[in-house]
């Protein structure tokens, strides 16, 4: 069955001083989730919002919130954005000490209403993953390290969009497979290609027309 590529536009890349104007142009975009990269200057080396940005979002919007969270306390930080209305609320292995506790904190995070994803860095193996998945809505592979925009798409990320969408098959899970870092119109159709369900784009989407550059990431699959 065919079903439709989710942009998720990073606000990582947005123009602040043109922020009324660049969230018009993505909700005429074909752009249905908003991502927003929590950063704790920590846990990588970048800083970025706190919940009170995802609440004045909000109220401009009714986008699908997706907040990935790269910081050293996950349980604290998921339960702030959660208040604040993120409807899908993503977190790092690497930050857990293992992966059982990571298992209770996606069930807390959906106990709370939110939908669950979990992310792994490059470095990481994705096999590392294998017994959350049954738990998960969404597993976020990175393709770049994270921390900032602008940087290149990592072909080995491909293996591991496609273990994901292989077990996915075999083991009939369902979580969502999304990507992020360095993605455009030629690596996102590759992502598509191995099995993404949600492209993640920041500089791509934001950098000229934001309506045609959600539009070249759209596609069947
Ligand atoms: O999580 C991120 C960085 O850690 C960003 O979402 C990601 O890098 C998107 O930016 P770009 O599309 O410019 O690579």
């Amino acid at each position: 069955m065919k079903s439709e590529i989710i942009i998720a536009p990073s606000i990582l890349s947005l123009d602040y001083s043109e922020v009324d104007r660049q969230l018009e142009e993505l909700m005429a975009s074909d752009a249905k989730w908003l991502h927003f990269d929590v950063m704790d200057g920590h846990f990588v080396p970048n800083l970025t919002f706190g919940p009170d940005i995802l609440r004045g979002f909000k109220k401009k919007t009714s986008l699908f919130m997706d907040v990935h969270i790269m910081v050293d306390d996950p349980t604290f930080v998921s339960k702030i954005f959660i208040e604040q209305g993120a409807d899908m609320v993503t977190f790092h292995y690497e930050a857990m000490n293992s992966i059982e506790e990571c298992i209770v904190l996606c069930k807390e995070i959906q106990k709370q209403g939110c939908k669950c994803g979990i992310s792994i860095k490059p470095a990481t193996p994705v096999e590392v993953l294998d017994s959350i998945l049954e738990y998960v809505d969404l597993v976020l592979i990175m393709s770049v390290n994270p921390g900032f925009g602008g940087q290149s798409f990592m072909e080995d990320s491909l293996e591991r969009i496609a273990y994901l969408d292989n077990k996915r098959k075999e083991d009939q899970y369902n979580y969502l497979i999304e990507v992020d870092g360095g993605i455009n119109d030629v690596t996102g159709k590759k992502c598509i290609d191995a099995g993404v369900d949600v492209l993640v784009a920041g500089s791509y989407v934001f950098k000229g027309n934001i309506k045609e550059k959600v539009k070249s990431l759209q596609c069947q699959k």
